[in-house]
């Protein structure tokens, strides 16, 4: 049986945004293909240190904020440069989630504001409850991650075909330089 693919993702955010309540899921069937994550929900209190060590480790990246609390939302910019630094090349994989939804009447970032970041960060945005979303019915939050699992997996089939495509022109130099070497 073919093994399933397994992707890393790190979840980043500012304690008590719901972070732990957002991973509940570590197998998942997406697009009729098996896929299994190593989910690390990190503290929200770790050091910068830390933080480097848990973005160098992923694949993939979940920013989440508190749309109750509006630090939190403040925080993910930060957290971008970082991931930005830290990783090579940029704009890894990355989903902005703003959790809490069930708390609307406590709203202190917009839906619309989430959605300006995520346009600024180039990636999918979603608003969910991590308390609210049952398991096993795909809710918000189950959607963010799978949609996660499909950037990562676009990019390494996109990875692999330039690989292909450079080992070609590898081969390619090296029978024209054999040809030259020949007819000279
Ligand atoms: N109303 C509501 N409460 C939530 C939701 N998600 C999490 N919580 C609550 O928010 C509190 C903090 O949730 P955690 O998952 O522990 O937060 P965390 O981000 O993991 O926090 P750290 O581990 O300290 O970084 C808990 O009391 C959760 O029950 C949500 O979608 N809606």
């Amino acid at each position: 049986m073919a093994k399933s693919p397994e992707v890393k993702l790190a979840v980043f955010g500012r304690a008590g945004v719901g972070k732990s309540e957002s991973t509940y899921r570590h197998q998942a069937n997406i697009d009729d293909e098996t896929v299994s994550m190593e989910i690390l929900d990190t503290a929200g209190q770790e050091d910068v240190l830390q933080k480097e060590g848990h973005m160098r480790w992923g694949d993939g990246f979940i920013l989440v904020y508190d749309i109750t609390d509006r630090g939190s939302f403040e925080d993910v910019a930060p957290l971008k440069g970082l991931l930005d630094e830290v990783k090579r090349p940029k704009h890894v994989p990355l989903v902005l989630l703003g959790n809490k939804a069930d708390l609307d009447h406590a709203r202190q970032v917009a839906t619309e504001e989430g959605e300006r970041l995520a346009a600024d960060m180039a990636c999918a945005f979603y608003e969910c409850s991590a308390c609210s979303d049952q398991v096993g019915t795909g809710g918000g939050v189950a959607e963010a991650f799978h949609e996660l699992c499909r950037e990562i997996r676009r990019r390494r089939a996109v990875q692999g075909k330039t690989r292909r495509r450079s080992s070609t022109t590898h081969v390619k130099q090296a029978i024209n330089k054999m040809l030259t070497k020949i007819s000279s």
